[in-house]
């Protein structure tokens, strides 16, 4: 991909950042307290100088509207991080296929990305950012573009998939079980991009709460959140018998099957559903590793799949299960995630898995660090796509 070698002139030296990336954050860091106001006037123009467009967004755009803009302004804080940036912008060139987007929109968003810049980035911008800017653009849009090119010759821009069983476990937490009209192919630990009937053109991701299966089902753990609008629709809405659509597989929180190590898996509320899928993968998988899982929660009535994860410990004698409660625990560990897992470590002879909310896996992250894991044997999702998730 040419991008990607375009990529190159953003490798940190020495660990510092790049000049561009240097330029780039100066204009992040000002728009940041005005960034409403930066992402209404970009989707004003944007709309503006091409209503073609406007249909591949949601009719209402208060709660989707900073996801386009949203996304490229991660991108290019990230701009010299280039494995993650590679695979997070090969995962949004993939995704956008299911909006009807085609490389020829691409210009016409940069266009906008530059002007919002320039109106709300008064002290710092000027002809080094717009070259900056541009250069990050270019690289970042060639590589959406190519993914999309890529996957457009092997797989649908989405599937369709029948709810065949939904799940309430709580007032609040759904597991919901689908069948898709064609093979999905995906790994433990991915996750997808759901939009249903309710809220067209609202997309919203979710963790396979499974490995693939031989009957070819894929379950989901969904949360109503308040003002979530898919999460809502999915958990007290939705029935046997409801056609979803499922945007195509993404993430790299897999199992690492090269390593012998064992896993310290952290999941926090409904992050415990991609846990449950590479437990099943390592189980599947046959070779005996170590899996310590800690399954955190507000309260003993969000420990909604524990008895499921207990029964299966008492099958795998290599699986060890511990929940912690944050307040008025009855049940398993009182307090937070993060120091739980500090408590019972050293863990230097694990690799670590994350998933849950962002800030519990920010202070998980250092806690696995300062327990003796290195950072790159860390695995969760993007937090620019987390920030974004499950609503
Ligand atoms: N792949 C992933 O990473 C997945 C992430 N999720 C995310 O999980 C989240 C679930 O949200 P809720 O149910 O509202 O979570 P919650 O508020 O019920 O918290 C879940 C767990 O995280 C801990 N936690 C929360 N904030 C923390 C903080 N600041 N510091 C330390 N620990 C903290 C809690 O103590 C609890 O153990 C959503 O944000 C969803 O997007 C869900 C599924 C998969």
């Amino acid at each position: 991909m040419g991008a990607e070698s375009d990529l190159n002139r953003y490798r940190p030296r020495n660990d510092r950042p790049s000049p561009d990336a240097v330029v780039i954050r100066r204009t992040l860091a000002e728009i940041e307290p005005v960034s409403d106001q930066a992402t209404a006037y970009f989707y004003a123009l944007l709309f503006l100088h091409n209503p073609q467009l406007r249909d591949m967004f949601p009719a209402a755009m208060d709660a989707q509207r900073d996801r386009l803009f949203g996304a490229l302004l991660v991108a290019a804080e990230h701009i010299d991080d280039t494995v993650t940036l590679t695979d997070y912008l090969c995962n949004l060139g993939r995704g956008h296929r299911k909006y009807g987007t085609r490389s020829d929109h691409y210009p016409a968003v940069g266009e906008c990305l530059m002007l919002s810049l320039e109106r709300y980035a008064t002290s710092t911008w000027g002809p080094e950012a717009e070259a900056a800017w541009v250069r990050a653009y270019t690289a970042i849009s060639q590589i959406m573009i190519d993914a999309a090119a890529e996957d457009e010759l092997r797989a649908p821009p989405w599937w369709f998939a029948e709810i065949v069983s939904h799940e309430r476990r709580t007032s609040e937490v759904a597991v919901v079980t689908v069948r898709t009209d064609q093979p999905y192919p995906y790994r433990a630990g991915q996750y997808a991009s759901i939009e249903t009937p309710w809220w067209p053109r609202v997309w919203r991701y979710y963790s396979f709460a499974s490995s693939p299966r031989s009957d070819g089902l894929l379950s989901f753990h969904v949360k109503a959140v308040p003002a979530g609008w898919v999460s809502r629709a999915l958990v007290h809405r939705a029935r046997r018998g409801d056609v979803i659509k499922l945007g195509p597989p993404a993430g790299s929180m897999t199992v690492d099957h090269n390593s012998s190590r064992g896993l310290l898996c952290v999941g926090g509320s409904t992050g415990i559903a991609p846990i449950k899928a590479l437990v099943q993968d390592v189980a599947q998988h046959g070779v005996r590793r170590q899996v310590e899982v800690f399954f955190g929660a507000n309260r003993d009535s969000d420990l909604y799949d524990l008895d499921s994860f207990l029964e299966l410990e008492r099958r795998l004698p290599w699986l060890s299960v511990r929940p912690v409660v944050a307040q008025y625990a009855t049940r398993g560990f009182p307090g937070q995630l993060p120091e739980a897992v500090r408590e019972f470590g050293p863990w230097g002879d694990f690799d670590g898995y994350l998933s849950g909310p962002p800030q519990m896996i920010r202070k998980s992250m250092d806690a696995l660090v300062s327990s003796g894991i290195p950072a790159e044997r860390i695995r969760h999702d993007f937090l620019g796509t987390l920030v974004a998730s499950g609503k």
